[in-house]
């Protein structure tokens, strides 16, 4: 037996008696020592090569049958992923294995999303772009649909329960077998990573880390060991009595009231987790060994390393630091009072921790495969699954008093949670080589931001960045890797094909250096990449999240991590230089950091108060002096560095402009809405301006009509004695003719005031004279009048004839308004279809030839006596009072009407009846000032409206052997029946 050393390696060396109870026997024994028993002769012959050997459970995972094991892994986990080298069966190999777990719908806003992501299979999903017919997607690169492949995935009613059991399991296992491994949760925020890791506080919620706790105490219950010996560093083994370290830290106390821990006290039993949820779950174990469980707790942050079990000084002032380094009371700021808002804010001081690379001793001499550990970081002996649980509720309240795991409850930093298993046989508890060390590590990792959409700035900005960069490096460590992994898979193929021998250490020379170095996060997690152990991936995804950009990175990612195999020959990476070189060549990484964090007191959502605190962090001290490997001594290649650099330069860079074109965007559309209110503005003022200019315009029309009829009917009292012969009958020829017209019009309805109108107007100029011009295109004009504003609403607004008779005889003629009226009654019941033999409407009134003496009147006088008749007949009082069924519209034809109305004006002209130059004029003047009222509108031929020239008339007009044919649509005056 060795002399108590101080520090030692520890042994996994396996019992071959006890490994036969276990099947598929060959146990891992990594760092197994040369010392050997004389039950361990067996594992010590296998010392190395076996070590690396894949472990005695590696189909504990029901994914990994016996016969596969020997096969290639399988690579490729995306559709679109091209690359697929067959590596050589290798059963030290084994890729990482990807899970998918899909968060379940958690309230009302997100149901109003269509979830992106379709489970298809067991292990397949399909992502489809919520928005690919938009604008946006056709910008995108990202394939709108894409299937991916998982290890498994898990639909969101998974419960944590069956998740835990298959994907964590298998780890708790190995580890308490002796073997490595890794459970990192990936994705983006709100994606429940925390949630996986940590659970919830409601029964059956709590989540990987508590049931692990749970399930490694539940199984060695009873075989707790005695911590003679105390872990350090990555591997190694010290004796506990003549550490600095404390093996325990105590809790604190909940009676030092008023503290930050009684106020947080909502949050450790609700958002902290770790609720009193148990897992009843036991692994059977070799009984022959004993255990100790040992716990640490770290975060990344801001690319430090920080210890959450650390001793934490409220103040430099106020630091009491005991000699056991066991915090006091008065040095814990969980005791600390809380701060008040009028009082200065407290400054609490965090010490970074140096990240080192781990001896050689620390692997049996192979420091390519030795990793690096966190100097300094406590690693404190849990002896029940509740004291262990309250330990890491102490970690989380630090996440939350130094805000990286501030009020929104966001992680902002990746937490990394180890526990570590030293198993000792019982007959050799006091031989520290006899000590197995395994350890398991839970990475939460922080959610990867999303800059573009949170708008983060200042302070976020750079954690966002930080924890964009530590997740950037770890996929370009697996692309790496991966890459690697196929040169060294191609090289023995070639050399296996060929038959030739070909040292792969030339093969090995070639390979890239693995960017461990550039992120904490890869250098920490480093080991399990070039090292032993099983590395399991648990993604996270929330379809119903609008960052679908971000899920396809992280699947992306997710699939390059299936690709890649862990307990590889540790040779395959290369181990960067440690931070030691850095300071040597005059590089600092960052410098000390203060910054302000405010904690809502009381919980999240409730806010009863706030505390502000100060948290000053300083960088880690780099100790030249420590035991560093062989391979820490390669030269750094800047060029990396400068790309890594780069990279996230260029990142910001994008996220400036990301931000920079929104911020252009949101000031544009602003532009464009003020500029279209004005436009809008002065288009409802000028419609406004015009609507009320027609208004007035119209009213002047009005008023001006109405003045005519009002002067028509002062006109109307002049009389016109019916002895005068052809004078009379001119009279009565026009009464007549008008209320024929009038009947045909009766339901033109306010049409007629416009006739009236023209009538009157006629009345009102100076005519003189019976110029057949004159009248001809005072015919053609009326039906091209424009409709008077006054006609109805969807009624066509005819226009009726201005049958002026040329022929009127009124000199002097003077005739009472009764006897008008008698009259023109008496012609209208002459016109009426009863009295009338032709069964067509009369209008002989208008077309009877005038006689000599007429032709020779005044002409003046019969134009007023005619528009008085017709202005009186065209009321519909008066057509109404006769008893009569309004007539149809009737719309003659327009062309043998003007026919007509041409060769009776020539007839007209021929008998001597020309109307003077004067009345010509009038007409004309008449039809321009009706025009100027009219408001220029649109004129439609078919609503012009003419009198219908009755057969006699017609055949007049038209001359024997014409024959009349109705224009299309238009009725056949002819076949008009009688009304
Ligand atoms: N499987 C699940 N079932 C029920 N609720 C869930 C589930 N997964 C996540 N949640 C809930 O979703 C919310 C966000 O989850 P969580 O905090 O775990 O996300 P996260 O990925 O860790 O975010 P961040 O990276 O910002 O820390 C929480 O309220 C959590 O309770």
């Amino acid at each position: 037996m060795a002399s108590r050393p101080k520090t030692t390696r520890s042994s996994t060396r396996t019992k071959a008696a006890t490994q036969a109870a276990d099947p598929p026997a060959p146990t891992r024994t990594t760092r197994a020592v040369s010392k050997t028993t004389a039950s361990s002769s067996t594992a010590a012959s296998s010392k190395k090569t076996i070590a690396r050997k894949p472990l005695v459970n590696r189909n504990n995972s029901p994914e990994i049958k016996p016969s596969s094991r020997n096969a290639a892994p399988k690579l490729a986990a995306v559709t679109n992923t091209a690359s697929s080298i067959e590596l050589p069966p290798d059963t030290d190999k084994e890729p990482i294995k990807a899970f998918l777990r899909i968060r379940p719908c958690l309230d009302d806003a997100e149901a109003t999303y269509e979830p992106y992501l379709e489970p298809l299979t067991d292990s397949s999903v399909r992502m489809t772009d919520p928005s690919s017919s938009s604008a946006h997607s056709r910008m995108s690169t990202i394939s709108p649909s894409s299937i991916y492949t998982f290890s498994h995935v898990f639909p969101p009613d998974t419960t944590q329960s069956e998740f835990f059991s298959k994907t964590t399991l298998p780890l708790v296992r190995d580890v308490l077998e002796g073997r490595n491994g890794l459970l990192f949760a990936y994705g983006v925020t709100n994606s429940g990573k925390t949630h996986t890791i940590q659970g919830g506080s409601e029964a059956g919620s709590a989540g990987i880390m508590p049931r692990t706790l749970d399930v490694i105490f539940n199984s060695i219950e009873g075989l707790h060991g005695d911590p003679k010996y105390r872990p350090v560093r990555l591997q190694g083994i010290e004796l506990a009595a003549e550490s600095n370290e404390p093996t325990t830290i105590r809790l604190p106390s909940k009676n030092s009231s008023p503290a930050l821990a009684d106020v947080l006290e909502d949050d450790l039993s609700s958002a902290s987790t770790f609720g009193t949820d148990t897992d009843p779950t036991v692994l059977k174990l070799d009984r022959n060994y004993e255990y100790t469980i040992w716990l640490s707790y770290a975060e990344v942050y801001n690319e430090k390393v920080y210890d959450l079990f650390g001793a934490l000084e409220a103040g430099a002032s106020s630091a009491v630091q005991t000699p056991s380094g066991i915090p006091r009371s008065t040095s814990n700021f969980l005791n600390m009072p809380v701060p008040s808002n009028k009082a200065p804010p407290p400054l609490l001081t965090r010490k970074a921790l140096t990240v080192k690379p781990s001896p050689a001793s620390d692997a049996d001499g192979d420091a390519a495969s030795a990793g690096k550990y966190i100097a300094g970081l406590r690693q404190v002996q849990v002896r029940s699954a509740a004291e262990a649980k309250g330990l890491l509720r102490v970690g989380q309240l630090h996440r939350r008093v130094f805000g990286t795991l501030a009020n929104s409850q966001s992680s902002r930093s990746h937490a990394l949670v180890t526990i570590k298993v030293l198993r000792v046989h019982r007959g050799e508890r006091n031989d520290p080589a006899c000590i197995q060390t395994a350890r398991l590590t839970v990475v939460d990792l922080a959610g990867s931001e999303r800059t573009k959409h949170t708008h983060a700035s200042g302070e976020r900005l750079r954690e966002a960045g930080n924890i964009n960069k530590s997740l950037m490096v770890l996929g370009q460590c697996m692309e790496t890797l991966r890459a690697n992994q196929h040169a060294l898979a191609r090289s023995l193929q070639q050399g296996v094909k060929a038959g030739t021998q070909f040292d792969t250490r030339d093969v090995k020379r070639g390979l890239a250096l693995v960017p461990f170095r550039h992120s904490k996060l890869t250098e920490v997690l480093m080991d399990y990449f070039v090292g032993d152990g099983r590395a399991v991936m648990i993604v996270n995804v929330n379809p119903y999240d609008t960052g679908f950009d971000e899920n396809v990175h992280v699947m992306k990612f997710a699939a390059l991590a299936r690709e890649v195999c862990t307990n590889p020959a540790a040779a395959v990476s290369r181990i960067p230089p440690s931070p030691t070189k850095l300071k040597a060549n005059g590089i600092r990484p960052s410098s000390s950091h203060r910054r302000k964090v405010t904690i809502s007191l009381g919980g999240p959502g409730k806010k009863a108060s706030e505390a502000h605190l100060e948290v000053l962090e300083e960088d880690e001290e780099l100790d030249d002096g420590e035991e560093t490997s062989v391979e820490d001594d390669e030269p750094i290649n800047p060029l990396v560095n400068a790309l890594f650099d780069e990279v996230e330069e260029l990142r910001m860079q994008l996220y400036d402009a990301h931000l920079r074109c929104a911020l252009i965007e949101a000031e544009t559309r602003e532009e464009v809405m003020v500029e279209m209110e004005e436009r809008m503005r002065s288009m409802e003022d000028m419609f406004t301006r015009r609507l009320m200019r027609v208004m007035e315009h119209n009213e002047e029309k009005l008023d001006a009509k109405l003045d005519m009829i009002q002067r028509s009917r002062v006109l109307s009292k002049v009389a016109v004695p019916r002895s005068e012969g052809g004078y009379s009958d001119s009279i009565a020829d026009s009464v007549e003719s008008d209320a024929i017209g009038q009947l045909r019009m009766s339901d033109v309805g306010e049409g007629e005031y416009d006739e009236a109108e023209s009538s009157v107007a006629g009345r009102d100029g100076d005519y003189e004279s019976n110029d057949s011009d004159a009248y001809v295109h005072s015919t053609s004009d009326a039906r091209s009048r424009t409709p008077s504003p006054l006609a109805g609403k969807g009624k066509a607004a005819p226009k009726r004839q201005s049958t002026i008779r040329p022929n009127a005889k009124l000199s002097n003629a003077v005739v009472s308004d009764q006897e008008t009226e008698t009259e023109t009654e008496d012609e209208i019941e002459t016109a009426s279809p009863d009295d009338n033999d032709d069964e067509d409407v009369e209008t002989d009134g208008i077309l009877d030839e005038p006689t000599e003496s007429e032709s020779a009147s005044d002409s003046e006088e019969s134009i007023e006596d005619w528009t008085e008749s017709e202005a009186s007949e065209t009321t519909p009082a008066r057509a109404k009072g006769k008893g009569k069924a309004p007539a149809k519209l009737v719309v003659a034809p327009s062309k043998p009407l003007v026919m007509a109305q041409a060769k009776r004006t020539q007839g007209q002209v021929q008998q001597g009846r020309k109307p003077t130059g004067k009345a010509s004029k009038t007409v004309a003047e008449l039809e321009q000032e009706l025009d100027e009222l009219s408001l220029g509108d649109e004129i439609d031929p078919e609503d012009s409206t003419v009198i219908i020239p009755n057969k006699k008339a017609r055949e007049k007009a038209m001359g024997p052997g014409m024959e009349y044919v109705p224009g299309k649509g238009e009725v056949d005056p002819g076949k008009k029946k009688k009304r």
